[in-house]
This record gives C-alpha cells, sequence and structure tokens, in this order.
C-alpha cells in the first residue's frame, strides 16, 4: 500500500521544526493522521514528541564523544550508520496506512544536501525504487530574511536546485519566516523572489555607480562589480534553465498558508504519481493590494 510522505529539509534554523510542528497541529486541526520522524541526531526539544527519532538508534552526542568527531563529520558518521541500519525506519514505517502523513525533521547541515551521496540513498530506501513505497515530496525552506541580501538568496536557491537535481523527489521550495521581512521589502518586489527572476544578479541597487571593485564589508557587493558580472550570468542561466525554481510563502503562525503548502505537496505528489509535469507555484499568490 502507498504511503505518503513529506522530507523536511534546509540550512540550519531556516525554520524546519517550527514547520514540522505547524503542519503536525494542522494535520491534527483537520482530523489527519501524521508520524513526525525526527532524523537530526542532535535535535533535544520538540514541539510534538517524534513518533521515530533517530537517537534512539544513534546520538550525535554519543558519537562525537567516542569517536572523537567534530559535530558535521558526527553527522555524517550517524547517517552512514543509518544507512547500515535501515531496519530501523522499515520497521517502523511499514506498517503505516496511506491514511498517514510521514513528516521527516531533517538536519540542517547544507553539506548533506549538496554533495554527499547519503541523502539519495536514504530517499531510495523510502520511496518506490527501495523497500517503503512511500510517495515523498521534499519540502526545502529557506529563511524570506535572506532576501533582503541577494548573494545569500541565490545561495539558498543554488542548494535547493542541488538538493533537488539530487534527490530525483517532487520538491516545494518554501520561503520560511516571512513575518520577517514585512517593511523591509514592498510585496510587489519580493514577487521577483518568489519566482526568481534571474536579472536581479544584473540589477543590484547602486551597481551602475559600482568601480567593479565592490566595497568591503558591504554584503550586498558580493555579486556585484565588472569581475562578477559574467559569473552572475551564468548563475543566472543556470537557475533559469532549471526554471522548476520557485517558492511558496510560509508565515507559520498563519493556518491558511501550512494549509495552502500541504495541499501543494499533496498536489506535487499526485502529478508525480500520475508523472505529469506542474506548474510551479501557482498555490499561493503574492498579495499586491497588501502592499
Ligand atoms: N519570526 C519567526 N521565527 C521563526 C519562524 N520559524 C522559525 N522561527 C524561529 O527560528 C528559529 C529556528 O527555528 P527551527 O524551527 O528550530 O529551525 P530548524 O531549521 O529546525 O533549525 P535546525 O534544526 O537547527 O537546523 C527558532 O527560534 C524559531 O522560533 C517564523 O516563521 N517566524
Amino acid at each position: 500500500m502507498s504511503k505518503y510522505g513529506v522530507l523536511v529539509m534546509g540550512p540550519a534554523g531556516a525554520g524546519k521544526s517550527t514547520f514540522c510542528t505547524a503542519l503536525i497541529t494542522h494535520l491534527h486541526n483537520n482530523r489527519r493522521s501524521c508520524f513526525y520522524v525526527n532524523l537530526d541526531p542532535a535535535a533535544e526539544e520538540f514541539a510534538h514528541e517524534p513518533d521515530l527519532d533517530i537517537k534512539d538508534l544513534i546520538s550525535l552526542e554519543d558519537v562525537m564523544e567516542d569517536m572523537g568527531l567534530g559535530p558535521n563529520g558526527g553527522l555524517i558518521y550517524c547517517f552512514e550508520f543509518l544507512l547500515e541500519n535501515l531496519d530501523f525506519l522499515t520497521e517502523a514505517l511499514d506498517p503505516l496506512t496511506e491514511e498517514y502523513l510521514i513528516i521527516i525533521d531533517m538536519p540542517g547541515q547544507i553539506e548533506l544536501y549538496t554533495h554527499i551521496p547519503i541523502l539519495p540513498a536514504l530517499v531510495k530506501h523510502l520511496t518506490r525504487t527501495g523497500a517503503l513505497d512511500v510517495n515523498l515530496c521534499a519540502a526545502y525552506l529557506l529563511e524570506a530574511t535572506f532576501v533582503v541580501d541577494r548573494a545569500k538568496f541565490f545561495a539558498g536557491t543554488l542548494s535547493a536546485m542541488s538538493a533537488m537535481i539530487m534527490l530525483e523527489v517532487p520538491h516545494v521550495n518554501i520561503l520560511s519566516k516571512m513575518d520577517l521581512v514585512k517593511g523591509q521589502i514592498a510585496k510587489r518586489d519580493l514577487k521577483r523572489f518568489v519566482d526568481p527572476d534571474t536579472t536581479l544578479l544584473d540589477d543590484e541597487p547602486g551597481a551602475e555607480e559600482d568601480d567593479g571593485q565592490g566595497v568591503a564589508g558591504d554584503p550586498q557587493t558580493l555579486m556585484k562589480g565588472n569581475s562578477f558580472k559574467r559569473l552572475n550570468r551564468a548563475v543566472a542561466g543556470l537557475i533559469d534553465s532549471f526554471s522548476m525554481v520557485s517558492y511558496l510563502r510560509l508565515e507559520v503562525q498563519d493556518e491558511d498558508s501550512v494549509g495552502a503548502i500541504l495541499s501543494y505537496i499533496d498536489d506535487a505528489i499526485q502529478y508525480h504519481e500520475a508523472q505529469e509535469p506542474k506548474e510551479p507555484n501557482d498555490a499561493i499568490e503574492v498579495d499586491e493590494a497588501d502592499d
């Protein structure tokens, strides 16, 4: 029997656990069942107690102490250990019926999503190609506050793309902490980030007056200056050619926003099952009337 799941990913502090909590609360309020899996071996506190916790298999603290590893090496060790002990997941997830949404809360170390082949192996086990046959959707969170620093926004977008290409499952990008950008950026401008407008890399404010050297210490100048123009265009072209990169907006406190994202995730899974392409990002319209 097919199962459904969402793999919640993103950089450290992006709001993954808060999103999982909001998702669980929303599901409870709507009488839907879920099964919450914590795969962060360093996570300590939870608003909702996980139904399955990697710490019952291995804890980062023990690994660091016993193996003399640092936090990043320790995390990789924990995931390698999990891959050698996949029964830990199989035994817990296999009996679940399709009524359950499996919510998997991931750690924030960016390496996991970019160049290490651990996650593809894990996803393979969880999905159709592996033992568990979970219809999985990846939800990649990026902090909305990054949009005020374009270099960070595009770096985040590239890491989201990297995860999307590596995992090959339906993928939804989410700008979290939307409440924190209110007032900092007009909603009209935000539209250019929600559906990344690659000319943003070319029209950095003040770029015309730039002498090509950038200004030391100003994060906005990281991507500007004549010497970066060609690089910026190459990056823009890359993002453009994967035009599936677009963001849903998440206001964690807002039940409607969590509900809309969940229905988008449901849709993404259904479309993937039917193997039809899906137009991204029409779940939440940016409301210019709110400017
Ligand atoms: N203002 C605001 N704060 C948020 C929001 N979502 C999360 N936070 C805060 O951001 C911090 C990090 O949130 P977490 O949910 O722990 O982030 P995480 O991605 O799970 O963090 P790691 O597991 O450490 O990678 C916490 O202090 C949250 O309260 C939001 O929508 N708005």
